[in-house]
């Protein structure tokens, strides 16, 4: 390692990281553990979007209303549960899963990690060169010999809309540090922040109306979207699809909001959340100084080098490269090129082939996805419509997953659905969904047999523990064997 060095304010480190989310304190890890100096630049916490607004208090939010929901389907323990949640001990519990909002045992994970951390606002001035302006005023420079990433993750972006200002309305920020329970919530957008947040503003007390202009969760097999809003409706959200918003009121700073819809209705709530997508954190970050485009996501190949930058300095990693906004995703390209800034660094061979230990192959072919809803949908490769727009010749084998004995022991009255995408001229998967209570942790063996191309005359051989719901894939398998030796078997 060469060992940071000051010179006329100015210090050099091997690899400088801009952003400490997951994915930037990753990449920290992996280019230190190759044995090089690393600096890590931070403007606000240390853990990022992931652990203070998004991943992580959502899911301790959402898990008292789900646990909740489970022992509702189990008779004799439904029997238990008579009140409704206390939502002073659920926020007291996601409180304490975000550390109330301070950093500082991350900053110190910085450090044992053996990186030096940087507190401010990191912007480039030149290749290989950045600024750190501290919230003080007070600048520092910082200069990398091998490499940059930057992993400045992404922001909410809220519509054009008029009176969207006076409504001041909540995104994944305040739909996730709240301790109050909004008596209306309507919520603005069916993807993966829309669906879980209307699930936990429900479970844990408003009455939330949920507007799409399209299907839920679209990048999932279209029965998932159907099923989750099927509960949504269960639990009580006001689920509308197909419906905009085109403009809001809030008249009386303390008062309601009124939004007013484009099927000729009016809605009115005490809060109005939005979850319309993401937009790259690169607006700011000095983009023009090295050629790019500020405001714009960073396309990587395989070992995240930025495309178009000479000299193979500039890495892309987690949201900003927009190849899968997830947590678990960024994280493995931030181990993968970690990787491979150390062996360019020290002029060993790089192995960017496909699934070589510096190609970040899955992203293309195996990303895995569990939405927290009730149902869960979880998901990982290729729907079947992406399979057939990829060219590939599939079968699709779907069965409801009360199928499995488990499942139904698991859950009285069990109900959730199961398709796996085949891939017939290499009899893999391309793909699985499971939608129903508990899948998420059904999901990782389909990760396996999708990620390993595992041949499925070899997966038959995988035994699933009865009961358990992953009995599931006996079924699946002998579903898909029965219609293969059945001639007439529809291929998609
Ligand atoms: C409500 C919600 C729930 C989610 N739930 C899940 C989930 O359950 N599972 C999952 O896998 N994904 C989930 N996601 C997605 C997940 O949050 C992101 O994919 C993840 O946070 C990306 O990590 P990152 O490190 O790239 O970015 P971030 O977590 O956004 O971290 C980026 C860091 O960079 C810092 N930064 C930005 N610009 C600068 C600068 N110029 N100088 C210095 N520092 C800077 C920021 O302050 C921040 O700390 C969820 C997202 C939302 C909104
Ligand atoms: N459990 C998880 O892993 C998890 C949970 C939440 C979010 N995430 C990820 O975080 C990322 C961001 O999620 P997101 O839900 O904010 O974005 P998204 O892009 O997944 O969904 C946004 C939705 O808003 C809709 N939309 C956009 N503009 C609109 C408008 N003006 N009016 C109405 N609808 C509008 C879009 O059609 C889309 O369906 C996603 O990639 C998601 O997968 C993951």
């Amino acid at each position: 390692m060469s060992a940071p060095r000051e010179n006329q304010g100015t210090t050099t480190y091997d690899v400088i990281v801009l952003g400490a989310g997951p994915v930037g304190q990753n990449v920290a890890d992996r280019a230190h553990a190759a044995g090089l100096s690393v600096a890590v630049v931070e403007r606000e916490l240390v853990g990022g979007e992931c652990s203070y607004w998004a991943c992580v208090p959502s899911k301790a939010l959402l898990r008292p209303v789900i646990a909740v929901a489970d022992v509702r389907r189990v008779d004799g323990a439904r029997q238990a549960v008579t009140g409704s949640l206390d939502t002073d001990g659920v926020f007291a519990r996601r409180n304490h899963y975000v550390a109330d909002w301070d950093d500082s045992r991350q900053a110190l994970g910085i450090k044992s990690l053996g990186a030096d951390l940087f507190r401010g606002h990191g912007r480039f001035e030149g290749p290989g060169r950045v600024t750190v302006t501290r919230d003080d005023g007070a600048q520092q420079t910082l200069t990398a010999r091998h490499a940059v990433a930057v992993a400045t993750g992404s922001l909410p972006v809220l519509p054009d809309i008029p009176g969207i200002e006076e409504a001041r309305p909540w995104t994944n920020r305040h739909g996730t540090d709240s301790s109050t329970v909004p008596a209306r919530l309507a919520v603005i957008g069916g993807g993966g922040v829309g669906v879980e947040m209307a699930t936990l503003w429900q479970g844990l007390g408003s009455r939330v109306t949920l507007l799409a202009r399209r299907s839920l969760l679209p990048r999932l097999e279209p029965f998932a979207g159907e099923l989750v809003a099927q509960g949504l409706g269960d639990a009580g959200v006001d689920v509308r699809i197909g419906v905009r918003v085109t403009a809001l009121r809030r008249p009386d700073p303390e008062g309601p909001v009124f939004l007013t819809l484009d099927d000729g209705g009016e809605l009115e709530a005490d809060e109005v959340l939005f979850a319309t997508g993401r937009t790259p954190a690169t607006g700011d970050i000095g983009l023009d100084r090295i050629g790019l485009t500020p405001g714009s996501w960073l396309d990587v190949d395989t070992t995240c080098l930025v495309d178009g930058v000479d000299g193979e300095w500039l890495y892309a990693l987690g949201d900003v490269n927009h190849r899968a906004l997830l947590t678990h995703q960024g994280k493995y390209q931030a181990r993968t090129a970690g990787d491979a800034i150390g062996a360019r660094a020290a002029g060993r061979p790089v192995d960017d082939a496909p699934w070589g230990d510096h190609a970040t192959t899955a992203d293309q072919h195996a990303v895995p996805q569990v939405f927290f809803t009730d149902p869960e949908a979880a998901a990982v490769g290729l729907t079947a419509g992406q399979a057939v727009d990829a060219g590939h010749r599939i079968r699709t084998v779907d069965l409801d997953l009360n199928a499995a004995q488990g499942a139904n022991l698991y859950a009285d009255g069990y109900q959730g659905h199961a398709r796996l995408v085949v891939d017939l001229d290499r009899e893999i998967l391309l793909g699985a969904t499971f939608v129903g209570p508990g899948v998420s942790e059904l999901l990782h063996s389909a990760t396996v047999a999708v990620a390993g191309e595992v041949p499925l005359k070899r997966l038959r051989h995988a035994i699933a523990c009865f009961p358990t719901v992953s009995e599931i894939w006996l079924f699946l398998l002998a579903a898909y064997q029965r219609d293969k030796e059945t001639p007439h078997a529809a291929s998609a």
